[in-house]
């Protein structure tokens, strides 16, 4: 399986998102990251916004709602195109009734976890999702550390996809650069999520490549 980047237009000029969107061509997925200013401490986009990037976007979106009520609101990103939408489990009410529903509207579906949450009660629903994201920070804030120790919840879901014969994709986000993708490729993880690593980097499209290539080395 070979490794997809989803750069984070968390660290793009939010003035110039078409010309942002437009730098990472080269990349599997532009990773949105929508934020509410309740279920983290900072504010983002929202739906009218994603939904004229959707339109405009070279690379197929992926969603990642740190939002509460989910199951209110995640449905609407599929409409708007997203290829993939992922909420959080910390947050949603009903989340196989809502994983159900993005499938059905066409988006693949994804359930992520903050650091501190253990995804055993969550191993059950595994052939309800397209793909578990495991964060690497706290969700909120791009430019921050990657915790080291959401390595071994990495490994547990990938051992679980494995024994179950599923094709569920595991993604890290939060921290991932040239100093952590391969521990985090190592663990099992198939899609990294990089922000300021990649809007960062003097070449953007030199820089996906870079990241894409280390990870390779390590994907299984
Ligand atoms: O979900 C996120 C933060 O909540 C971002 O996707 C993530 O932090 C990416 O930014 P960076 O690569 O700079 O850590
Ligand atoms: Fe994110």
């Amino acid at each position: 399986m070979s490794a997809l980047i989803a750069p984070s237009i968390l660290s793009a000029d939010f003035a110039n998102l078409e010309r942002d969107l437009g730098a990472i061509a080269t990349a599997d997925y532009a990773h949105v990251d929508v934020m509410d200013n309740h279920f983290v401490p900072n504010l983002t986009l929202g739906l009218p916004i994603f939904e004229r990037l959707a339109q405009v976007s070279p690379v197929p979106l992926d969603a990642h709602l740190m939002i509460a009520d989910p199951d209110r609101w995640a449905p609407g990103y599929a409409e708007a195109g997203a290829a993939s939408v992922t909420f959080h489990a910390e947050a949603a009410t009903a989340p196989v009734r809502l994983a159900r529903e993005l499938r059905r509207l066409g988006s693949r579906a994804g359930l992520a976890l903050r650091p501190a949450t253990s995804v055993e009660p969550f191993l059950d629903l595994l052939p309800e999702f397209d793909m578990l994201l495991v964060m690497s920070v706290e969700p909120g804030f791009g430019g921050q550390s990657f915790i080291e120790g959401v390595l071994p919840k990495v490994r547990r879901i990938r051992d679980a996809v494995s024994e179950a014969g599923l094709d569920v994709w595991v993604q890290v986000d939060g921290g991932i650069s040239r100093a952590t993708i391969e521990r985090a490729a190592d663990a099992g993880a198939n899609v990294f999520v990089a922000g300021s690593a990649v809007y960062g980097a003097e070449n953007v499209p030199g820089e996906i490549a870079a990241l894409r290539a280390l990870a390779d080395q390590h994907t299984h």
